[in-house]
């Protein structure tokens, strides 16, 4: 049997896949067996969120029983084929081939481009400066909301090297103050202009999705409010700091049914400063798309956690960059000398030779979770895979905050089950949209998949029928919803969570249930449950669908079994949701196991910026 045929048999590729294939072979009936299998694997790559095929690592994509061929000469049969090209690196591909070879990856032509393309991008932002800013003038200010700047704190350093150069990437844990930061250096970037006497920078904010570029806003709202009480910060200053975010499709301007946005390189976004939050979480061809569409001189933030998952979608681009960039071991020599009126005598130099090493600074020191919830030892131990002392943490109870549930596979049973039931009880209890909501967002059941024994899609069913019985109406009162794609329509996106109240009481017989979200004038906005988006239940969720959302109290559940998409960024993920309290229900094999994992992507974008 050929090797297209096993792998389609196998269950390995998607219909999709398989087409492409078929159609090359249908254009060329010479088409060697192993180059369609491996234009069928780049294109099933773009869905497992690698941005090509590596054929020396087949098994990344599927774990079916398949005798591959030998990677280097799989990789010289596919530099023959005629349907693959091979440029050179900064040169576009030739359209006539559908395929990309380079460097040892098999792209599909338009995800080479896009790496291509954004690679370029950002060396482009990189290399222009905005106008220089007044920096002795600007000092005082500075060293107000900075004030331990000369002593190397990070987040001075980050404020700092912005205000100098026109690409920030600030990226850290939850908590290390990158919100924090921004505000300050918002602040900052509005006295300037004021001290030039020039109009204040128009700035966006944005994130991947709506429940991220809420909470981004809600955050900057906070950091300004806290600004504001500052002596040194005039409140004009605090004021002119914006207030909304919104996703990154808006701001780029969706084009209904097209891929593309009303903003690109030819109609640039009309903004000075643009900072992207939770940029983990940005697909390749979106950032590929927003680089793009910030002109030269315009300044571009990109705020993030590394050891997050990555998107869904091709990429895993944050990492890729950052990568690139390596460490942050300080700034070069001659930004050290310009920004002494900042930073003083003393910021380390860096001798990374690395083209974006200079843009990146990571912030280390947490600030949130002090008292109640002591994630921090926790999460690092998760980060680095370090699977004993994520254990002995676990197991010691000595974490403020942090249960282990050790071997329980079924949160619904057992002592865990009155705690989570009666929590959601509560919901039901109220008839109040907005406390609804906020009772809504106190906890959460994180899965690491939506099916299967504990995946979120059972649980939800099991904990629906707890809550409202077994006949119960689909849209019961209390009953949480999770959108699982966007509507600009209804404003509504993926990952949105909303309740289902139905109005009680002898005056409002035979009234509707309503699905309510956060948002809008009033703060809440009502829905008829049959005119929403694709939605779900939510009182359990994904982690992935977590992204971007935090809970006061996370119940994180683990598999009874293994699986391949189990990894140390996905338990990451799934903890840092947590703000108050955290239990985690695993085995110690399936723990060691998933820490052992990293959530690899395959990508060229590292080397393409110079790693
Ligand atoms: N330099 C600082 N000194 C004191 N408190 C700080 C400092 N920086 C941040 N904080 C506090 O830490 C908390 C978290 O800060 P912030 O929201 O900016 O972090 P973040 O990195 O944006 O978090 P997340 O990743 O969860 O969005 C806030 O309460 C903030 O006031």
């Amino acid at each position: 049997m050929s090797l297209l045929d096993s792998l389609y048999r196998e269950g390995a590729l998607r219909t999709v896949d398989h087409a492409l294939a078929q159609s090359l072979r249908r254009l060329d009936r010479d088409t060697p067996d192993r180059v369609l299998a491996a234009a069928a694997l780049a294109s099933q790559a773009i869905a497992r969120g690698h941005a090509a095929f590596d054929p020396r690592r087949p098994q990344l994509l599927t774990e079916a029983a398949i005798e591959w061929p030998d990677g280097d000469q799989w990789l010289a049969a596919l530099a023959d084929s005629r349907w693959i090209a091979t440029p050179q690196a900064d040169r576009p591909a030739d359209p006539a081939a559908p395929l990309v070879l380079e460097r040892g990856l098999l792209y599909l032509r338009r995800y080479r481009e896009y790496e291509r393309r954004l690679a370029q991008g950002l060396r482009r932002i990189a290399a222009f400066a905005p106008a220089p800013a007044d920096l002795p003038a600007l000092a005082p200010l500075f060293a107000a909301l900075f004030p331990d700047a000369r002593d190397d704190d990070r987040q001075a350093r980050a404020a700092a090297l912005a205000l100098l150069q026109s690409l920030l990437l600030a990226t850290g844990g939850p908590g290390t103050g990158k919100t924090t930061t921004i505000a300050r250096l918002l602040v900052l970037l509005i006295a300037q202009a004021r001290l030039d006497g020039v109009p204040p920078p128009r700035i966006a904010l944005a994130a991947p999705t709506g429940r991220a570029a809420e909470r981004m806003a809600e955050s900057l709202r906070a950091a300004a409010e806290r600004l504001c009480t500052l002596d040194a910060v005039e409140a004009s200053l605090c004021d002119a700091l914006p207030r909304q975010a919104s996703t990154l499709h808006r701001l780029l301007g969706s084009v209904p049914d097209s891929p593309r946005f009303r903003h690109d390189a030819r109609n640039p976004l009309a903004f000075d400063v643009i900072v992207v939050d939770e940029a983990s979480m940005v697909d390749l061809p979106l950032m590929c798309k927003l680089v793009e569409a910030v002109p030269d001189g315009v300044r571009l933030i990109l705020l993030g956690d590394r050891d997050q998952l990555p998107s869904v979608e091709a990429g895993d681009v944050l990492a890729a960059i950052v990568d690139a960039a390596g460490d942050d071991d300080g700034l070069p020599a001659e930004w050290a000398v310009q920004l002494r009126p900042l930073l003083g005598e003393d910021t380390p130099v860096q001798h990374a030779a690395q083209p974006l090493s200079a843009y990146r600074v990571h912030l280390r020191r947490g600030y949130r979770q002090a008292e109640s919830l002591d994630l921090a030892p926790l999460a690092e131990a998760t980060r680095a895979g370090d699977a004993d002392t994520a254990l002995e943490l676990l197991r010691g109870g000595v974490l403020a905050g942090v249960h282990f549930h050790e071997d329980l596979h079924d949160p619904l049973a057992g002592g865990g089950r009155e705690r989570l039931l009666s929590a959601w009880r509560e919901i039901g209890a109220t008839d109040d949209p907005a406390q609804a909501l906020a009772l809504a967002a106190k906890l959460r059941l994180l899965t690491a998949m939506r099916d299967g024994g504990q995946g979120a899609a059972p649980l939800n069913a099991r904990i629906e029928e707890a809550l409202a019985g077994s006949h119960r109406p689909a849209y019961f009162h209390g009953r949480l919803l999770l959108v699982t794609e966007n509507s600009y329509r209804h404003g509504l996106f993926n990952g949105d969570i909303g309740v289902c109240l139905r109005p009680r009481g002898d005056e409002h017989a035979g009234a509707a249930t309503v699905a309510w979200f956060a948002g809008g004038s009033d703060g809440v906005r009502g829905f008829h449950p049959s005119a929403l988006p694709a939605h779900g239940g939510a009182f359990a969720m994904t982690v992935h669908k977590a992204q971007g959302s935090e809970f006061d109290s996370v119940w994180l559940q683990l598999p009874r079994q293994d699986a391949r998409h189990l990894s140390r960024e996905l338990i990451y993920t799934g903890l840092t949701r947590a703000r108050r309290e955290l239990h985690i229900a695993a085995s110690e094999a399936v723990l060691r196991l998933a820490l052992s994992r990293h959530a690899a992507r395959v990508s060229g974008l590292s080397w393409r910026l110079g790693a």
